[in-house]
């Protein structure tokens, strides 16, 4: 067999597209590999059209591809990640990818006239399938995005943790101040958690604080944030509300909380909460200093009996 066989040979059975197109778009060549994947016979496809073969190409943008490997003489290149795919094949990976179809690298090689020559008589298109590339990137992506919801969130309550939430709080700080916004905090917590503890076990308390946070969320508008701040200690950013809509809202939910039996096993516990509420003013100096109003607030409720809400003045 000569090196030519051997390359004809080769070309036919390697696991890549190989398709061969002269300058009127018309197929002279269609491999293996291209026939199997596309479910056409090379005899019925060469001669033809491009176009008229594969109707649902990208028309404009592989023609310009072609003919720009014409005209320079260089090869050209498109990747899965800025096309998933060119022509629409069904893959056979035993995976699952957010398509169907397989997702191909593209390279475009110019084939010469004559080797010592520069004139482009067809242009060879390589069709990589990079189905198993494209399904680890896309997990990658969906991991990393799944760690970086869990390094904001608090494990038990799913609300944003500390840090998260104190960043949260100095940007909407730092708004309020810049664009003259109303900003309001409040801070709640559990009343007499210890005693809850003491009688439903450890158990009974962590349901307390996963079924209060769920309670509140549902009474918050989208860009509030509620983080929590220690044990049984949360907090929550109300941007664009003054101190009397944020009283009304912390009191609101006080009283409706107070009413909300929580089932653990055969038991129903009802718990309360203390609250303290303090308005952004231009004189703090920082989220750390409203944080402090609101904790002075929240010390009054308890003073008075707990299940109180309290509204910071300075
Ligand atoms: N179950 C549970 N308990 C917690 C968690 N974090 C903190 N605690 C408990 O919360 C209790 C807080 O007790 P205290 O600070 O004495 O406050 P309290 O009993 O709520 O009393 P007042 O705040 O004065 O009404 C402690 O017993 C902590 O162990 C948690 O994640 N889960």
């Amino acid at each position: 067999m000569n090196a030519f066989n051997i390359g004809a040979s080769l070309i036919e059975k390697i696991n890549s597209g190989v398709l061969v197109v002269d300058e009127s778009f018309n197929i002279t060549f269609f491999n293996k590999f291209m026939e199997s994947h596309c479910l056409l016979k090379s005899k019925d496809v060469l001669t033809k059209n491009l176009f008229d073969v594969f109707n649902d190409l990208p028309e404009k943008w592989l023609k310009r591809k072609i003919q720009s490997v014409f005209m320079l003489n260089t090869p050209g290149f498109s990747s899965w990640e800025q096309r998933q795919f060119v022509f629409k094949m069904r893959h056979a990976r035993p995976v699952t990818t957010s398509s169907e179809y397989m997702a191909q690298n593209i390279t475009f090689l110019p084939i010469l006239a004559d080797e010592s020559g520069s004139e482009v008589e067809q242009v060879c298109i390589l069709v990589e399938d990079v189905t198993d590339v494209c399904f680890y990137q896309e997990k990658l992506k969906e991991t990393l995005e799944q760690l970086e919801v869990v390094s904001r969130t608090d494990g038990l309550t799913q609300v944003a943790n500390r840090r998260f939430w104190e960043e949260r709080f100095e940007v909407e700080l730092e708004t309020a101040n810049r664009y003259k916004h109303p900003l309001s905090l409040i801070l709640f917590d559990l009343d007499k958690f210890k005693q809850i503890n003491d009688t439903y076990g450890h158990q009974g308390g962590d349901l307390v604080l996963i079924e209060i946070t769920k309670f509140i969320k549902k009474k918050l508008r989208q860009v509030d944030l509620m983080g929590r701040y220690g044990g049984e200690e949360f907090g929550i950013i109300l941007p664009n509300t003054d101190a009397e809509g944020a009283f009304e809202l912390a009191d609101r939910i006080r009283t409706e909380f107070a009413q909300f039996p929580i089932s653990f096993g055969n038991h129903k516990i009802l718990a309360t909460i203390s609250l303290g509420v303090v308005e952004y003013d231009p004189s703090f100096d920082s989220y750390e200093d409203m944080v402090t109003r609101a904790d002075i607030a929240l010390y009054q409720s308890k003073a008075s009996g707990r299940n109180t809400t309290s509204l910071y003045r300075a």
